[in-house]
């Protein structure tokens, strides 16, 4: 398989969430960060929207990155003009492709569809413009039409076709396969784009990579409409860890860069999110802290360092002894068996009590006063 691009779109569809706005300094901010990273391209926005974002889009632009930067257009000649005001020398064109899309936005006119799709695309390259396209709904589009349209893409220039699952309703069989018959047709690569309606997001733009797709879109957080999009996080390590194609990122950075976005979106992560979650990596069941002490891949799919994480046993409902004698023992306390039973009965009446894990301080405590009364009993 040949080397798979990141084209991160959380400066674009991951900002398209419901209530999410990002100002100059965040999008600045997380463009560095993607570029960090080491992610091929970005596609930092949508010139359309007007002043402020372009200002932002001018700004990235003017950086220096070692990515590349797409601007987000629909098949409107002004959208390319504003992309071109910003100084970016790459575009993406999107045009819808199912009966669906064309007949709410072109009132089922296809031919106008395709006619804006080739005057936008013959001005961006007269421009001397990188020209990608987007087909919107390809997953809803009749197949032989998508395939006309991304064909004619190709035959009028682009340099890469966007198989869109516009409301995330594919699963991976059946993401394969439409990936696959437009693979098989087109010369230019195919990159894939995934909603995650149905939570599949993920799974289905792996699947589209062994389909052969080149290319495919992740957002930090898998943040963007709806229920969000691939997550960068996720795609990265699912290439590195279950299909071995390691893409050389700096995945100890993903973590910051999780945090980063979190805060500019207004929206937490939660705990149990893959990879960036902060429970990715903390064990507190007895059965899975005593394998994990031997040995951690016991219970662990990769190390916890290589996307910023470190590992943390937590004493809470769930814990056994050898958990609340391990950390213990870390701060100094060597408890007998005896002790160490009776600390962890503590602990579970605490823990439901509190209705969490406890800290190290509390369990400290709770360490303390057992050897304390056990010592005068
Ligand atoms: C699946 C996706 O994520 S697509 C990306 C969606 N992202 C966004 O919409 C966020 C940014 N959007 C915006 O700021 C605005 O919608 C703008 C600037 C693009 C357009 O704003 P407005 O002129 O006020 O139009 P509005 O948003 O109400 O309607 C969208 C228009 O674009 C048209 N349109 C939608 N998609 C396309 C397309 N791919 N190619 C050409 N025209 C399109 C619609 O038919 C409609 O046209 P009309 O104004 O002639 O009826
Ligand atoms: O780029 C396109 O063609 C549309 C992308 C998109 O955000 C989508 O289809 O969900």
């Amino acid at each position: 398989m040949d080397q798979i691009i990141i084209n991160d779109i959380t400066l674009r569809d991951g900002e398209q969430a419901a209530g999410v706005a990002f100002n100059f300094e965040e999008k600045v901010a997380i463009a560095k960060s993607l570029d960090a990273l080491g992610v091929d391209e970005i596609e930092v926005g949508i010139p359309a929207m007007g002043a402020e974002e372009t200002r932002a889009i001018a700004a990235i632009a003017d950086l220096g990155l070692q990515a590349k930067l797409l601007g987000w257009n629909r098949a409107v000649i002004s959208d390319i003009q504003a992309s071109i005001s910003c100084g970016l020398k790459r575009v993406h064109i999107a045009a819808p492709v199912s009966g669906i899309q064309i007949a709410t936005k072109f009132h089922g006119q296809w031919r106008v569809t395709l006619q804006q799709l080739r005057d936008s695309i013959s001005f961006a390259l007269d421009q001397g413009l990188w020209v990608a396209v987007g087909g919107e709904d390809s997953s809803r589009a009749d197949e032989n039409f998508l395939l006309d349209v991304a064909l004619y893409a190709e035959e009028l220039g682009a340099s890469r076709f966007r198989f869109c699952d516009t409301v995330g309703i594919l699963d991976p069989l059946s993401t394969f396969a439409k990936v696959q018959r437009l693979v098989m047709a087109l010369s230019i690569p195919v990159e894939v784009h995934t909603h995650n309606d149905f939570g599949l997001a993920t799974a289905n733009a792996l699947a589209g990579v062994q389909a052969g797709a080149l290319s495919v879109n992740t957002t930090v957080n898998g943040l963007g409409e709806r229920a969000g999009n691939a997550a960068l996080e996720e795609v990265v390590m699912a290439l590195k860890h279950i299909h071995g194609i390691n893409l050389g990122l700096d995945t100890p950075r993903l973590l910051d860069l999780s945090r980063m976005v979190a805060s500019a979106s207004g929206s937490n992560v939660p705990p149990w999110k893959a990879i960036v979650g902060e429970n990715t990596f903390a064990h507190e069941a007895g059965i899975h802290a005593h394998g994990v002490l031997q040995n951690p891949i016991t219970y662990e799919p990769f190390a916890p360092e290589e996307v910023g994480w470190e590992r943390r046993l937590v004493a809470g409902k769930h814990s056994g002894r050898h958990l609340v004698f391990n950390v213990l023992q870390q701060h100094g306390i060597i408890l007998n068996p005896e002790e160490t039973t009776s600390v962890l009965e503590a602990v579970r009446q605490q823990s439901i009590e509190k209705k969490r894990g406890l800290t190290t301080e509390e369990l400290l405590n709770l360490a303390h006063e057992k050897r304390y009364s056990h010592a005068i009993r």
